[in-house]
């Protein structure tokens, strides 16, 4: 099988909501595809009434196809510090027309004021690996893993845009969506993240250096985080750029000329130019003198984040058969 899936970008790109069928009949919540995490979570009729602010729900009691697993539970946190927790069903769910019959929905109970004040959001779809979901006392496997076997190919693709509606594909690789040729390089899923590394970047159109940039590609970060040398000599190159204590995140006047940066794939010296204008991210006043950097510190992390700041520069393939990821221009 293969489907597709339009995806559409939220006020300054800060996510990208998908519609997902879920339940017989179909109800549709808008999911933000995330391949930074492993979880299927919705907002839901159980989900702490004032918790919800406008979003769709699931019920699982209109689903005849819902079956709740007893005595299972999920809570997961993330590291913008927001989170969620509830119970768990299997109910049939159709992303792109790609349906899987018995597939985990994990119900909030509880959401984090981060999600309650995004009314478009209706729960995330986990794309990562099953090792990181959270549920007890047995961990589920994603929709991804789940229809992989049905796929005519084992991955699915990423086409995310500026401001624009970009799509999921699953099963195939559309050529009419890239240029040139698509480079693959090994995943390393351990952490349970799409994990990478790039042999190097450069800056503007000066040489490229020698820093390896270990990171995650990750649908569900809207940022591009970076190690802190990378930062300093982004931003050391943008004038009336600063580091603003008071947003804890790099700004730069927005209508600064910002250099693009650029990552090399693979070790034949291909590589996905981040523009310039997607770094200056999004004006943080209504002035719109000022614009939150699109490139950020990954302090803490431990690697990097290709967020879709990175990714809406590329065609990207996710490979779970054979755990690569590929890169290609468009
Ligand atoms: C905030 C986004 N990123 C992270 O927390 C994150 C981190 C991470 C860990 C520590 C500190 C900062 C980031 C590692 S992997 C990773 N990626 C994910 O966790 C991807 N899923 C983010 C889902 C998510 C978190 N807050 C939201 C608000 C709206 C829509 C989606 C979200």
């Amino acid at each position: 099988s293969t489907g597709s899936a339009q995806t559409n970008p939220e006020k300054n790109d800060v996510e990208y909501l998908t519609p997902v069928s879920i339940g017989t009949p179909g109800q549709v919540l808008n999911l933000d595809l995330d391949t930074g995490s492993s979880d299927l979570w919705v907002f839901s009729s159980l989900t702490t009434s004032s918790q919800v602010n406008g979003q769709t729900l699931y019920d699982p009691t209109k689903s005849t196809t819902a079956n709740q697993l007893q005595g299972y539970t999920w809570q997961i946190s993330y590291g913008d510090g927001s989170s969620s927790s509830g119970d768990v069903y299997t109910d049939t769910v159709t992303v792109g027309g790609v349906t899987f019959s018995a597939q985990a929905v994990q119900v909030a109970k509880t959401v984090s004021s981060e999600f309650t004040s995004d009314p478009a959001n209706h729960g995330l779809l986990g794309m990562g690996f099953g090792s990181i979901n959270t549920v007890e006392p047995v961990a589920q496997k994603t929709f991804f893993d789940n229809i992989m076997p049905d796929l005519d190919l084992p991955l699915f693709t990423a086409d995310l845009k500026r401001s624009a509606p970009g799509r999921y594909n699953f099963g195939y690789i559309d050529p009419s969506a890239y240029k040139g040729e698509i480079t693959y390089v090994p995943v390393d899923n351990d952490s349970g993240f799409w994990a990478w590394t790039s042999p190097a970047y450069a800056i503007g159109s000066r040489n490229f250096g020698n820093t390896t940039l270990k990171g995650i590609a990750d649908t569900g970060a809207s940022l591009f985080l970076l190690p802190s040398a990378a930062v300093s000599e982004y931003y050391g190159a943008v004038f009336g750029a600063k580091y603003d204590r008071s947003q804890g995140a790099f700004t730069v006047p927005c209508d600064a000329s910002a250099p693009d940066f650029t990552f090399v794939v693979g070790d034949h010296g291909a590589t996905i130019t981040v523009p310039g204008n997607y770094i200056k991210y999004a004006p943080i006043d209504d002035a719109g003198k000022t614009c939150f950097g699109g490139i950020q510190l990954d302090t803490g992390i431990g690697f990097s984040i290709f967020g879709d700041v990175a990714l809406k520069s590329a065609f990207v393939v996710f490979n779970g058969g054979n755990r690569t990821i590929g890169w290609a221009t468009k």
